[in-house]
C-alpha cells in the first residue's frame, strides 16, 4: 500500500516532494484507510474535562471553578475551540471525566465522571488503580459509540486547571527529565512556577519506581488523561485516525503509546504547542507536529485547526493531475 500511494505522490504534476508534509500527512491517512485517503465524512473534537487535586499547590493562574465555566461555555458554543470547530467543520464533544460539578444533561455533554477529581498527587495516588482502568475504559467507550456516530477524523482536548502540571509529572514519570519540560502553562508567577516544579518533584519522589501506565495514571495522571488515553487506543485499534493538540494531550498519548506504541501511527500530532516540553515528549514518540502558530491554549484548538490541513493533503492526492493525464513533460 505504501508503494502505490508513494507512486501516486510523485505522478502528480509537482516536483518530487515539493509538497512536504502535506505529502508524509497524504501517506500516513492512506496507510491508515488502507488506500488512496478519502476526505472524512464527519469530523469531530472531544475535550476532555478534569479537576486535579494538585491544584491545591498554587501551580496555576487560575482558580479550579474555571474548568466547569469553561465546560458551560463550550457547551454554549463559545470559547476558541467552539470557533475553530465551526471554521473547519467538526463537532465539538465535551466529556466530563471527573470535575467536581454537576451538570446537567446537555446533547453536546458526554458524562463519563470516573469521581469529582482526583487527590492531590504530590501527598497520595491521584486515583485508585481501579479507576485508572476504569478511565481508560470509559475512554474507549467513547471512542466505539464516536465510530457507531460515523466520525472518521477525531481530535482530542484538553480542559482542566492544573492539566499542565499533570502532564509535566506524567511525562518525568515515563522518565523524562523534569529540566527539560518545565515550564508555564497558562502565564503563571515565577512563584507558582517553583511550587508546579517542587510538586512534580515531589510526587516523582513519592510514588517511584513506576511500573507501567495504569501506575503511572493512577499515581501522577487524573481522570481525563487516563480517558483520553483509552480514547486513542480504540481509535487506533479501529484504524480511525486522531489528532493531538497540546502539551497535556500528548502526555495522554504517552500513556496509551506505552501500552501500544503502533498507536502512534494512527496519530496526527496537530501543532507544537509554546509549552517547551511539549517538543520533547512529542519526540519521544516521533511524531512531528503540523501547525506551529505559537499557540498555548488547549480545549483542541490546534488540533482542529490542522483538520483543514490534513483536508488539503487528501484533496491534493485525489485532485491533482499527473504528469501523463495534464500532458506534463518528466524527465526519465
Ligand atoms: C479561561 C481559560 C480557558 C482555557 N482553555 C484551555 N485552558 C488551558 O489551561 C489549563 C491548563 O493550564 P495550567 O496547567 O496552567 O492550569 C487547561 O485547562 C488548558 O486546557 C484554559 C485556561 C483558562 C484560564
Ligand atoms: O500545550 C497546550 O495545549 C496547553 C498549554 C497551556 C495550557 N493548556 C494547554
Amino acid at each position: 500500500m505504501k508503494e502505490q500511494i508513494q507512486k501516486r505522490l510523485d505522478s502528480l504534476t509537482k516536483p518530487q516532494g515539493s509538497l512536504g508534509k502535506l505529502e508524509d500527512i497524504a501517506l500516513k491517512m492512506g496507510l491508515i484507510q488502507g488506500r488512496i485517503p478519502k476526505l472524512p465524512r464527519k469530523k469531530a473534537v472531544y475535550v476532555f474535562a478534569g479537576d486535579h487535586g494538585v491544584v491545591e499547590e498554587d501551580v496555576s493562574a487560575s482558580p479550579k471553578e474555571v474548568t466547569p465555566q469553561m465546560v458551560l461555555n463550550f457547551l454554549n458554543g463559545g470559547a476558541a475551540i467552539n470557533v475553530f470547530s465551526r471554521h473547519t467543520n467538526s463537532d465539538v464533544l465535551v466529556v466530563d471525566a471527573g470535575v467536581n460539578f454537576y451538570f446537567k444533561d446537555n446533547p453536546g455533554l458526554i458524562k463519563k465522571k470516573v469521581g469529582y477529581g482526583t487527590k492531590n498527587f504530590t501527598k497520595e495516588r491521584a486515583m485508585s488503580i481501579i479507576e485508572a482502568k476504569k478511565s481508560i475504559e470509559y475512554g474507549r467507550e467513547i471512542a466505539r459509540h464516536s465510530i457507531v456516530n460515523g466520525v472518521e477524523l477525531a481530535a482530542i482536548g484538553d480542559m482542566g486547571i492544573g492539566n499542565t502540571t499533570t502532564a509535566t509529572a506524567i511525562a518525568c514519570a515515563f522518565g523524562i527529565p523534569l529540566k527539560d519540560i518545565i515550564d508555564i502553562g497558562t502565564v503563571i508567577t515565577n512563584e507558582q512556577l517553583n511550587n508546579k516544579k517542587r510538586a512534580v518533584e515531589k510526587a516523582i519522589e513519592l510514588h517511584k519506581p513506576f511500573k507501567d501506565s495504569i501506575d503511572v495514571l493512577s499515581k501522577v495522571g487524573s481522570y481525563c488523561f487516563g480517558e483520553m488515553a483509552g480514547f486513542l487506543l480504540e481509535c487506533a485499534e479501529n484504524k480511525i485516525p486522531v489528532v493531538l493538540d497540546g502539551f497535556p494531550t500528548t502526555a495522554a498519548a504517552m500513556i496509551a503509546y506505552k501500552i501500544n506504541p503502533k498507536i502512534k501511527n494512527f496519530i496526527f500530532a496537530g501543532h507544537k504547542s509554546l509549552v517547551k516540553g511539549h517538543s520533547v515528549i512529542l519526540k519521544s514518540m516521533e511524531l512531528d507536529p503540523i501547525l506551529d502558530l505559537n499557540m498555548r491554549l488547549g480545549e483542541g484548538t490546534g488540533a482542529v485547526l490542522s483538520f483543514s490541513l490534513i483536508e488539503a493533503a487528501i484533496k491534493m492526492i485525489n485532485e491533482m493531475e499527473t504528469f501523463e493525464s495534464a500532458n506534463v513533460s518528466k524527465k526519465e
